[in-house]
């Protein structure tokens, strides 16, 4: 059983709790549910923010403990002075030791598109992620069927939400385009064994077609991969671990950024 499984398997347990606790009904009362999404696309090609897309990152099942002090206010409003398109914040609280609450809180301090970072298994969690304060969810190939992918981001997009679809080779990238998705994600990091490879990015860009948004994920630390990239035909930039690792991720993000 590979570590994903092992998320999967205690996510849809989770998800079955929350429900218990909340329901669908009573999320669509929270004041969130009801505001209208920044636009993803729009955040990612304006010409004063960097198509970063910044990470809120304390912990990972492949590094261990990243960052343990930082508050998620100060870093996430480091990110947006510094010029990020989005945020993302992971809210799985077993594996990243995050939470919904860290999602609030970066909601309540930003005005860019701000990303739930979660392993989505059910519709649920989706219309959880409107009421928290999210503007995009993740959908993970991975760990998803076509039909699954379709209905979900259908249901995501009938919220307002914005959809990043991670892939994280051709075969996952075929099954799983469709209409409703704003912008494609290549994870470099394989989620099975966590091996990080940034030719993933190369090798799939001339493959998504253009109409998306291309992102890539994981594994960049130096801003010369970020213009590489951009030649690539990448315009969104995902970055978790690079800034989270230095005792101060605000000031990381700011020096990264001048060199860009
Ligand atoms: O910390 P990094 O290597 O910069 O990676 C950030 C982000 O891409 C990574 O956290 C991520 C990409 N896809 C995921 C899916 C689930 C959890 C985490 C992730």
């Amino acid at each position: 059983m590979t570590i994903l499984d092992k998320i999967i398997e205690r996510k849809k347990v989770e998800v079955a709790e929350a429900k218990k606790q909340v329901s669908l009904e009573e999320l669509e009362q929270y004041p969130f549910f009801s505001r209208t999404c920044y636009s993803l696309r729009d955040s990612v090609l304006h010409p004063e923010r960097t198509g970063i897309i910044a990470e809120f990152k304390r912990a990972s099942p492949s590094k261990g403990l990243i960052n343990s002090t930082s508050s998620v206010a100060e870093v996430v409003i480091g990110y947006q002075d510094a010029g990020a398109s989005a945020v993302s914040v992971l809210t799985d609280s077993d594996f990243f030791k995050g939470s919904l609450a860290d999602l609030r809180t970066a909601r309540e301090v930003l005005t860019i598109p701000l990303l739930r970072k979660e392993f989505i298994v059910d519709t649920y969690q989706i219309a959880e992620a409107k009421a928290h304060g999210a503007d995009i969810i993740l959908l993970i190939a991975a760990c998803l069927d076509s039909n699954e992918i379709q209905a979900y981001a259908d249901y995501a997009k009938s919220l307002g939400l914005n959809v990043l679809l991670e892939v994280h080779n051709e075969e996952e990238l075929q099954r799983s385009i469709f209409d409703s998705i704003d912008a494609i994600g290549v994870n470099n990091r394989n989620l099975k064994d966590f091996v990080v490879d940034l030719n993933h990015s190369y090798d799939l860009a001339n493959t998504i077609p253009n109409r998306f948004i291309k992102v890539s994920e994981s594994g960049i630390s130096d801003p010369k991969t970020i213009k590489e990239l951009k030649k690539a035909g990448f315009q969104g930039f995902l970055i978790g671990e690079n800034f989270m690792k230095t005792g101060d991720p605000t000031k990381a993000i700011k020096e990264f950024v001048k060199e860009l």
